[in-house]
């Protein structure tokens, strides 16, 4: 398997790359936009994530000898000079793009990015494959955390997960929003993430009994035991074994970590097996739980009064499976046109999948008093927002009842430089100072946004030069319609 991801895209990309080459457009500027129309899972926000894949795919992305050689195969019978335009082709755009770990909402840009047609063409499927994904994960990996409040969050789903990047790209994701540690190896090394592993029944049953299992792997590593005590019978026999296990390496100074609950009653179980710890003296051996569990069951377990320290979620998590796609799409808002950018917009059917046209910028309308978020506020980057103690318009052109206005704000600018014409420009951020960046940004919003069950909706406010753009963009579009209707008559 090669490591290039030069050809990590769909055919069309390539197809419209070489129809403009040939049409002798292929440099025509353009400006497109990546964004989603519902937030998953019913939440309140999302969680961006997957801009460090991004960077690196952009920074390495180049054809190779190998994928010239693929490309000159096709069917499409590419002509030789275009394909020596790919062998020589770097990205030379500009990028904008939330930073990691931010909480993000429906219908504002994420990733701008700006550049010939045929570059900002070609990395749409693969810019949207990374933020589509982790974005997913990161978001459900914040609904657990919400739940689990200050208990500790294990990632457990390589083994379900669909292949190997998304175990590895899947747990940084998860780490982003709050879970402590990761069973997989690889992301360990490759993130620096906390990893962490109990063991399994197999390792109960390559002994003769439970206890014999239970004493061996305690004296190997008596600083690190976490037995799994369900492989027989829970509290006849696991628990007591792991209670015996315990008193030994009591005996040598140490101290047993916890237990692993993995099928049955886990609400039942815990506080049972709570009690046959606490009754033996060993009040801080924690109780693990793992099962299938997503936020529901959690959340559920601890209205049951579970006693439950440590969750392990494995395929709920990394599947993301109660909605396992985020729907973000990647629009063309601007075009070159005679040497000057143009708006440009799609019209569809569905006026939710109407594009709103036009380069935006994104401000978090944060209150000075409270300092808590009020609305994100979409833009042109020449509009300028009010001086300060300046009031400033919030409406909602569908609902006119719901027109605000604010003064005391802080306007902060959520897309962030990253390409500036080919060249990187950022500093990718440490694993810890996003997920510091995420807490900051959790703190940042009232908790009615953020509960897990039918939260208040946030205002994603379009400014009124973006909305009369959009609507006389549509107009044009009708009017060309009708003309063509009456002619047709
Ligand atoms: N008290 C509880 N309340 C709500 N959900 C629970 C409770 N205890 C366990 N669960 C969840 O119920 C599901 C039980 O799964 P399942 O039917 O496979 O049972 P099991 O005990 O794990 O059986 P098996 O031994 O075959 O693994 C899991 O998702 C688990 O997390
Ligand atoms: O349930 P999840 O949220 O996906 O968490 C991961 C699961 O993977 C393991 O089970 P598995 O049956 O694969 O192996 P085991 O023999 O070690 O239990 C583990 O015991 C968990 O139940
Ligand atoms: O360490 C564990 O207990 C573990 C790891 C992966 C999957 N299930 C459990």
């Amino acid at each position: 398997m090669k490591a290039g991801l030069a050809l990590h895209t769909d055919k069309y990309q390539i197809n419209m790359m070489y129809a403009h080459w040939v049409n002798g457009s292929h440099e025509t500027r353009a400006v497109f936009e990546a964004y989603f129309r519902k937030l998953p899972f019913g939440n309140g926000y999302a969680v961006f994530a997957g801009l460090e894949r991004i960077v690196n795919y952009i920074n390495q992305l180049q054809f190779s000898e190998e994928d010239i050689a693929y490309l000159a195969k096709q069917e499409e019978q590419y002509e030789p000079a275009f394909l020596e335009e790919l062998r020589h082709f770097r990205f030379q755009g500009t990028i904008h793009a939330m930073k990691e770990g931010s909480l993000v909402f429906a219908n504002e840009p994420l990733i701008r990015v700006e550049g010939r047609i045929m570059e900002t063409q070609l990395v749409e499927t693969a810019i949207l494959n990374f933020m589509n994904f982790q974005t997913l994960i990161a978001t459900k990996a914040s609904r657990i955390r919400q739940v689990a409040s200050g208990d500790t969050l294990l990632e457990f789903g390589t083994r379900r997960a669909q292949e190997a990047d998304a175990a590895v790209w899947g747990a940084r994701a998860a780490y982003i929003s709050g879970f402590h540690a990761t069973s997989n190896m690889l992301a360990g090394e490759q993130f620096g993430i906390p990893t962490k592993g109990t063991h399994a029944h197999s390792w109960v049953q390559t002994f003769h009994n439970e206890q014999e299992a239970f004493d061996i792997f305690a004296r190997v590593m008596p600083d690190q035991v976490t037995l799994l005590v369900d492989t027989y019978d829970t509290l006849s026999s696991g628990v007591p074994n792991a209670i015996r296990t315990a008193k030994k390496l009591e005996a040598q100074g140490k101290r047993m970590n916890a237990i692993r609950l993995d099928s049955g009653d886990l609400a039942y179980l815990s506080i049972k097996a709570r009690q046959m710890l606490d009754d033996a003296g060993l009040s801080y051996v924690k109780i693990v739980a793992s099962n299938d569990l997503d936020e529901n069951t959690i959340l559920d377990l601890k209205a049951q009064g579970a006693k439950i320290d440590i969750w392990g979620v494995g395929t709920q998590l990394i599947t993301a499976a109660d909605q396992p796609a985020l729907g973000g799409v990647y629009k063309l808002v601007e075009r070159e046109v005679d040497g000057a950018m143009k708006a440009t917009i799609k019209i569809s059917a569905n006026p939710e999948k109407v594009s709103t046209p036009g380069k935006k910028e994104v401000y978090r309308i944060i209150s000075k008093g409270s300092g808590k978020a009020i609305a994100d506020y979409i833009c042109f980057p020449e509009e300028s927002m009010p001086p300060e103690g300046g009031k400033l318009k919030l409406f909602n052109p569908l609902h006119p009842y719901m027109r605000k206005n604010v003064r005391d704000f802080q306007a902060v600018p959520m897309l962030t430089p990253i390409f500036d014409q080919g060249q990187l420009v950022y500093e990718l951020p440490t694993l810890e100072e996003i997920r510091e960046h995420h807490n900051g940004q959790l703190q940042q919003f009232w908790p009615e946004y953020l509960r897990k069950l039918n939260p208040e909706i946030y205002r994603i406010n379009l400014s009124e030069q973006v909305w009369e753009l959009k609507q006389r963009l549509i107009a044009e579009y009708m009017e060309e319609l009708g003309q063509d209707q009456q002619d047709e008559d």
